[in-house]
């Protein structure tokens, strides 16, 4: 079994005096996709904030790729987080984003005419971020995020906007990536698209975590039950690994994300 690189271990999280986060467990490992369901306002965004090291626990321990998730240019350079839309450059262009993000990212995983290319964008690349479509936008992020190298995507609902054919387009995109050895937890509403990703199901309830398939209460630490990570087979509902560290809160650091 390979090392984990996200190890959550009873993470509570309250959030204006209530509890949002109740006793979650999670783990995952290198070529592993997660995907984090459940209804509106069950702790998705809240898990992957704490993920990001944006949002401190009330309780628990988090370790992402070696230690807490910590604001340092390190921690940013393995991981990507795709959420609410970034802020554009109103001066450039699509392609010249994608430039900015190659230049700052070396080697990057995509050259910029592979991923206008990839994320179907070539006849929109003069364009202004501000003159696309909604679906074009978010394709944009997921280009910047898929661009550059990394080791963990963080992705909170990124179908938003997408249509039905690019969404199952992106799940062949995620699941090259989880190939190439990359980590993916994403949040999201579309079923299809986790099945298409043959991502391990993560259910949310009420703060709660279980697993997709087993339904075990509480329990969220399913390793792929084959051994292979990514493999896209429920967790097992193995005890949960010992000793990772503490989380520690740090402030949103959006310079560093896709
Ligand atoms: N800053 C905040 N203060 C108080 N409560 C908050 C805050 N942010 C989020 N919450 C609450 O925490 C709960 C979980 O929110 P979160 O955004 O993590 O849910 P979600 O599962 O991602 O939802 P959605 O599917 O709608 O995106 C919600 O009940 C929300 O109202």
């Amino acid at each position: 079994m390979p090392t984990p690189i996200i190890t959550v271990r009873d993470v509570g999280v309250d959030l204006g005096g209530n509890p949002v986060l109740r006793d979650v467990g999670l783990t995952a490992v290198p070529g592993e996709i997660v995907a984090v369901i459940g209804a509106n306002g069950a702790g998705k965004s809240t898990l992957l904030r704490c993920l990001a090291g944006l949002q401190s626990p009330a309780s628990g321990e988090l370790d992402v790729l070696g230690g807490p998730p910590r604001d340092d240019s390190a921690f940013w350079r393995d991981v990507v987080l795709v959420g609410d839309e970034p802020a554009w450059y109103p001066g450039l262009t699509v392609r010249e984003h994608l430039e900015l993000m190659r230049a700052v990212h070396t080697p990057p995983r995509l050259e910029v005419d592979a991923a206008l290319g990839l994320f179907d964008l070539e006849r929109r690349a003069d364009a202004s971020p501000l003159t696309l479509s909604t679906g074009q936008r978010q394709r944009l992020s997921l280009a910047n995020a898929l661009l550059r190298p990394s080791r963990l995507l963080l992705l909170d609902e990124p179908e938003r906007g997408l249509d039905s054919t690019f969404r199952q387009h992106l799940a062949t995109i995620l699941r090259e990536y989880a190939t190439a050895g990359g980590t993916v937890i994403m949040a999201t509403h579309d079923l299809r698209l986790a099945e298409a990703t043959l991502a391990r199901q993560i259910v949310l309830t009420d703060g709660h975590a279980a697993d997709g398939r087993s339904g075990n209460e509480h329990m969220a630490d399913g390793h792929p039950r084959s051994g292979h990570p990514g493999d896209g087979h429920p967790g097992n509902g193995r005890p949960r690994d010992e000793h990772p560290e503490n989380g520690h809160p740090r402030d949103e650091h959006p310079g560093d994300r896709a």
